[in-house]
């Protein structure tokens, strides 16, 4: 790659790389002064030259090692730069720099570098018209001078020349954007005489192999025309091919290079090493390494890296392994790349034992190791190696907060995963589409599905992959309606679908039994849209017509499928066998799943329960004993949750947790309140549940579920959600259970009531009196947003901040669901519906109204905005149109009395609540029922 120095900075930092790969080197250049550096001069490069920094402030020094870089590479392995041009040329360079120096600091600006050059030019090529050779100039050095704009366009050939210009066509090539323009100047190469020069047509050749608007096939016709290619070139057309649509040729190239007696260098073997890699050519890449072998590279730093980064493409761990074991000195990459390589092969406790013996970390080392946890499903790992990581105060960069929220998605770790969100927002990490689609996939996937949407409505560029992760989460949720509608949204939006969206929207039509629209959609994913189902999308379908009893037709659709049918398709078809009780085609279809999936335990469970379901218990027997016969492993069921940031894992029928007895006691408890409403225990659902010998009898009863839901419920205050991830998917039982205790365990202890209206009608005053009377907690929003700094700054004209509605409910999320609070606000359309049991909206007769507020000061706008608003009771709409209208109440607020009559009849209202039956408001002439009810 182009060094490209183009200031002091990019010098020093080239110079700090130089230095910095080899700690001995570094050692043995300590004796170098401070100011100063180390060059290496000539083909031998064994004498040291020490120059000073400000060299580097220099163009024709920092071209000098640009070309270094570009040709052979800069790093000395004393440490230091190398610079292959003759003892000579090095010293006439080094002496205008001197020159350069002092004319820069005497008159403290940088003039006079062309004549400069120009005059060392002259020192050197007394004349220019010499045969190279007897100058000590190959043909590369002459073109370097025509780029430092020594020869200007001077034409060697036939001896015309201008004046010295900078504007030579190797400079003007830095610039070139396109291959027309290249070709421009290449005709003017050709011109100078130059075109058999390698160097300067081996930067023409670069831009034509490596520039995105370059063209490999020109490049090769550029090599094609040169009489002698140097391995400058040969290795950038290798460079070419390697990131071309076939890498392959880069080792095709490579031949060719061998063939031409070329002899490659390090820079030779990386691209075409990786190439190799790219193209799982294993027999390719393993003469590749006898090569850099042969060739003497094994100490290479980059070749040893590429190496290791082939062998892992070849899924060689091993190999890669023998590799980094034989590298002289491994850097960060080396050692990074192969934790990463380990992780995909599965062996991430090997990762591990490399991660401990790094000498250094990175933000980049530390990702791979917590990348590999959450890839293998090793989510606790993950979060001690991050607790880790924040001790040692490394920064949570992009690709480590994406990581991390894997890990919350897969254990349910909710708060955790917003505490990663917060972060992300306040570090401002910047967002692409990938992170934001994380993070809703975080929040569907832990059971927050309002947020989820939240960010999902928040992001403005959303791709495709957002889009699905939304519709996808509510398939999950079993909101197909909204899955649905987000999908119009979508087209609404021009957004093309993929086929990724079909599968999320027929799964969403699956769960929520919408078979006729799943059946549209089904059909117009090819016809509309021209995209072919694949085995998902049949999946989906068959398991929509099969939940829904359609078996015959669920089987005719298998049957007339364009592809064969795997073991997906099939156990969907099975498991609407085993909702349904058909025993005839669950057993057809199980021959056939067990024979494209014999290791699947779910799909013996599933026929064993069919069975039990059927009162078939030998037959249950039979299946267990060809499970134990075959070898086949259950997966074990384990349920979590969090609290308080900790994840409580729980497995059917174990007993070590500490708080066990608590636990078991509670599930009793929740089992025998939910039997008084109608819950009778599965007997099917935990057959082959892992469960001791003692619990078999009655195992539903402690399916891991219910041993986390039990802790919860320990554990949290009434009325506060509590969220269970589980590994699989939940028994018949567990479901029963599980809506039925939520019915008469998440609901809040005690109802949360909203009071609206315009400005002014009495909601601070009514709130506060009721708080007073009940105890509960008085919200006055406008305090909370200023308190809070829930806004986006101040609006002038209507005099009151701008309130920030998604920070407001996100503030308030875990208190109103806790319950027990008066909102007091003069909107209400945010506030999700489920907040609250009673909404309340003040009415004051407009003079009443406006005496009040024009003793307030409002101005004569404002004024008449409110009293608008009260005459076309907007709040009231508002509040019709946000909630059910059973719960929504107007209420007059004239006089001191109306207060008075509206506390009593609230404060009735919320005892009435607390003795759990449904509760009869009667005020004036409208009566409305509002059935909240508690537990005793
Ligand atoms: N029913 C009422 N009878 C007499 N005065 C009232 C009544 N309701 C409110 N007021 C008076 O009107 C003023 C505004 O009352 P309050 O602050 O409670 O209204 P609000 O609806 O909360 O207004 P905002 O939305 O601007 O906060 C207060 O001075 C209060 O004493």
């Amino acid at each position: 790659m182009a060094f490209g120095l183009s200031g002091f900075v990019q010098g020093k930092k080239a110079l700090r790389r130089s230095l910095s790969g080899i700690k001995e080197a570094t050692l043995k250049c300590s004796t170098i002064p401070k100011g100063y550096f180390a060059v290496y001069v000539g083909e031998d490069q064994k004498k040291r030259h020490v120059v000073p920094l400000s060299y580097l402030n220099e163009p024709s020094f920092q071209d000098l090692l640009s070309m270094a870089e570009e040709e052979f590479g800069y790093e000395h392995p004393m440490g230091g730069l190398t610079i292959p041009c003759s003892e000579d040329i090095f010293n006439d360079i080094t002496s205008h720099c001197i020159s350069f120096q002092i004319q820069t600091n005497s008159t403290n600006t940088v003039t006079g570098n062309l004549s400069t050059a120009h005059a060392v030019a002259e020192r050197m090529l007394i004349d220019p018209f010499l045969p190279h050779h007897r100058l000590g100039l190959d043909n590369g050095w002459r073109s370097r001078m025509v780029s430092l704009g020594v020869f200007g366009m001077t034409n060697p050939i036939s001896g015309a020349s201008s004046s010295p210009s900078l504007a030579s066509p190797l400079h003007r090539l830095n610039s070139c954007s396109s291959m027309s323009e290249l070709k421009q100047f290449h005709s003017q190469i050709i011109r100078c005489g130059l075109s058999t020069d390698n160097y300067t047509m081996g930067r023409l050749i670069k831009f034509c192999a490596l520039s995105d608007s370059g063209d490999i096939t020109y490049a090769i016709h550029l090599y094609n025309t040169l009489p002698h290619p140097d391995a400058f070139i040969y290795n950038t057309i290798i460079r070419g091919y390697f990131q071309s649509e076939s890498p392959i040729n880069s080792f095709l190239f490579y031949s060719q290079m061998l063939h031409d007696s070329v002899i490659p260098n390090r820079y030779t073997f990386p691209s075409l090493v990786r190439a190799c890699g790219l193209n799982n050519g294993v027999r390719e890449g393993k003469q590749v390494h006898a090569h850099v072998v042969k060739f003497g590279f094994l100490v290479d730093g980059f070749c040893q890296n590429s190496l290791i980064h082939m062998y892992l493409n070849f899924q060689s761990p091993e190999e890669a392994r023998r590799v980094f074991d034989s590298m002289p000195l491994r850097d960060v990459i080396s050692w990074t790349m192969l934790i990463a390589g380990y992780s995909q092969c599965g062996f991430v406790d090997e990762a591990f034992q490399l991660f401990e013996l790094m000498p250094e970390r990175n933000a980049v080392s530390w990702n791979a190791m917590i990348a590999s946890y959450v890839q293998n499903n090793r989510f606790h790992e993950a979060f001690a190696l991050f607790c880790r990581m924040q001790e040692e105060k490394v920064t949570l960069d992009k690709y480590l907060a994406a990581s991390m929220l894997k890990a919350c998605t897969g254990i349910g770790a909710l708060h955790q995963g917003k505490w990663i969100h917060d972060y992300i927002e306040k570090s401002c990490i910047e967002l692409d589409s990938k992170l934001v689609t994380t993070i809703i996939d975080m929040y569907c996937k832990c059971g927050c599905l309002d947020k989820a949407f939240q960010v999902f409505n928040k992001w403005p560029d959303k791709e495709i992959s957002a889009w699905n992760c939304m519709i996808g989460g509510f398939a999950i949720h079993g909101k197909g309606e909204a899955a649905i509608e987000l999908f119009e949204e979508m087209q609404r939006r021009m957004v093309a679908p993929d086929h990724i969206t079909f599968v999320n929207l027929l799964s969403a039509c699956a769960h929520s039994g919408l078979v006729e629209k799943g059946r549209q959609y089904f059909q117009c994913m090819t016809r509309v849209y021209g995209i072919e189902p694949r085995r998902e999308h049949f999946g989906c379908m068959v398991d929509l017509l099969g939940r829904a009893g359609m078996l015959d037709e669920a089987r005719e659709l298998i049957h007339e499928m364009p592809i064969s049918p795997d073991a997906g398709v099939l156990g969907a078809l099975l498991g609407a066998c085993k909702i349904h009780g058909n025993i005839k085609l669950g057993e057809e279809i199980w021959e056939e799943v067990i024979r494209l999936d014999p290791e699947n335990s779910g799909r013996y469970v599933l026929l064993a329960n069919l069975y039990a379901r059927a009162g078939r218990s030998e037959d249950v027997a039979k299946v267990r004993k060809l499970m134990n016969d075959r070898g086949v492993k259950k997966v074990a069921g384990f349920s979590m949750i969090e609290l308080e940031g900790d994840v409580h894992e729980f497995i059917a029928g174990e007993r070590t947790h500490p708080e066990s007895k608590a636990i078991y006691g509670k599930v009793n408890e929740m089992l025998e309140a939910i039997r008084c409403v109608g819950y009778v225990p599965e007997s099917d659902g935990g057959l082959l549940h892992d469960v001791e010998e003692e619990e078999m009898e009655n195992p539903v009863y402690h399916h891991s579920e219910k041993l986390a839901i039990a802790f919860g419920l320990l554990k949290t205050k009434p009325g506060e959600t509590i969220r269970i991830s589980k590994n699989l998917r939940v028994c018949k039982d567990c479901h029963n259970a599980t809506t039925m205790a939520a019915n008469d365990n998440t609901k809040r202890k005690k109802p949360n009531i909203l009071i609206t209206g315009t400005p002014g009608t009495g909601k601070t005053t009514t709130s506060s009196a009721l708080a007073d009377a009940t105890q509960f907690r008085h919200i006055n929003i406008g305090d909370l947003v200023k308190e809070k700094n829930l806004h986006d700054g101040w609006d002038d004209d209507l005099d009151c901040y701008v309130i920030n509605e998604d920070l407001v409910c996100d503030e308030l999320e875990d208190l109103m669901e806790g319950g027990g609070n008066i909102v007091d606000y003069h909107g209400c359309d945010f506030f999700p519906e489920r907040w609250f049991d009673l909404v309340i909206v003040l009415q004051t007769e407009n003079s009443v109204l406006y005496d009040r507020l024009h003793n307030r000061g409002y101005s004569e706008t404002k004024l008449k905005n409110n009293i608008e608003c009260e005459i076309f009771q907007v709040l009231l709409e508002e509040a019709k149109e946000s909630y059910s209208e059973n719960i929504v109440m107007a209420l007059k607020s004239d006089t001191i009395d109306d207060i008075t009559r509206n506390v009593a009849t609230l404060t009735d209202w919320i005892r009435a609540c607390a003795k759990g039956v449904p509760t009869v408001i009667t005020v004036k002439k409208a009566v409305m029922t509002v059935g909240y009810t508690t537990e005793n």
